[in-house]
């Protein structure tokens, strides 16, 4: 995917922020405070409804604006078609577009737009609990399978019944429809996330290998939130009914599954560096990136918050040269030009005061 054009208003300090991108590497550089991760941020909200600094209502919307605005016409790698997606967000309501309709769900813009998105915090991927890995599994399976939405909404749904019915203590012969239908849904949920997590072990490989070859073979390791090699789904729930009664909520299921990295390079566990947790998280996301466009015939846009933070000047190049490799649309910041970029950027972004002016990459 080549964004060809962002228009970003009322975005944290961007009071109004129009480029007009270059379809290989674009480089934002500007000193800190700048606005230089929110035009980053514009990306992301468009591509996840949210943020990955948080959500939207909490400090997005820039001061004394009702709400924020970003539109992002972009082509798909191969394919003729312009699409358009814009969104206004106040923090609660909102409205979006997309190719000139109305859409009645923000979840339509998200399976539009593909963003990676590769920032400070992404460590949290491989060394932080297991929310950051669920959503990591399900969003590379809502982009590649088709049919996962509705199993993971209906598992959604289900779950929600059965614990408000667990919180009110109603009957047990009460809980299993919705049992049966948790059950059903996430059987479904957990092979999808399996069959996912084998196949994108090989993606992995290949970016760790180009990153950080050092740490060796990547193994992505699969709990699937009960013990499914000695019982159903089904059974699982009924023997967990007690239990779940006194917590109130229900405390087994795929809404626990997860995934960990495990290096062949550190056969006995031992623990990661942060610099090394975020090459080891960034192998995680670039080979998710690869997977998507294996699957799909296109390169989600990639976009890296602060290329220097936390990596060394070997661990950037060899980033910058896989990315640029790629044939990928990626968005970069820095508070100045970072020396593996050198060459490669093909348009520079310079980011002052929520002021965004291009200038001809050096
Ligand atoms: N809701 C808001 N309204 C107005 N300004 C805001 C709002 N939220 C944050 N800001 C301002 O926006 C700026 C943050 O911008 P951003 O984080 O994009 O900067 P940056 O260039 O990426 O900085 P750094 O290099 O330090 O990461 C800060 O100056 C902050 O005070």
């Amino acid at each position: 995917m080549k964004a060809q054009r962002l228009e970003i208003r009322n975005l944290r300090s961007l009071r109004q922020a129009w480029l007009d991108p270059d379809p290989r590497l674009n480089l934002l550089v500007g000193d800190n405070g700048a606005g230089k991760t929110s035009v980053l941020e514009a990306l992301h909200v468009m591509a996840y409804g949210r943020s990955f600094r948080g959500r939207i209502g909490d400090g997005l919307v820039r001061t004394s604006a009702d709400a924020l605005e970003i539109f992002v016409q972009w082509q798909e790698d191969g394919q003729d078609r312009i699409r358009k997606a814009g969104l206004r967000h106040g923090g609660q309501d909102w409205e979006g577009r997309l190719d000139g309709l109305k859409v009645a769900q923000l979840g339509e813009l998200c399976a539009a737009l593909m963003v990676v998105t590769i920032e400070p915090g992404c460590h949290a991927l491989v060394s932080g609990g297991g929310e950051p890995r669920r959503r990591f599994m399900d969003w590379g399976l809502f982009h590649v399978e088709q049919g996962f939405l509705a199993d993971w909404r209906r598992y959604a749904r289900s779950l929600k019944q059965r614990n408000a019915l667990l919180k009110a203590r109603t009957p047990a012969s009460q809980l299993l429809p919705w049992e049966l239908e948790l059950a059903t849904a996430g059987e479904r949920l957990t092979r999808a996330r399996r069959l996912y997590l084998e196949r994108l072990e090989a993606s992995v490989a290949w970016a760790m290998d180009a990153l950080a070859p050092g740490l060796g073979a990547p193994r992505l390791e699969f709990h699937p939130g009960w013990r499914q090699d000695e019982v159903s789904l089904a059974d699982a729930l009924v023997n967990a009914q007690e239990r779940d009664r006194s917590l109130g909520y229900t405390s087994i299921g795929p809404h626990r599954g997860d995934w960990r990295l495990r290096l062949e390079g550190l056969p006995n566990d031992e623990p990661l560096s942060r610099g090394q947790a975020k090459i080891a998280a960034i192998s995680c996301l670039l080979g998710q990136a690869r997977d998507c466009a294996t699957q799909r015939g296109d390169w989600p846009i990639v976009s890296v918050d602060d290329l220097a933070s936390e990596l060394d000047r070997s661990h950037q190049r060899r980033l910058v040269e896989t990315l640029v490799s790629t044939g990928a649309q990626v968005f970069m910041t820095g508070t100045e030009e970072p020396q593996a970029v050198a060459g490669h950027a093909g348009r520079v972004f310079h980011v002052e005061h929520g002021v965004v002016a291009a200038s001809p990459a050096t």
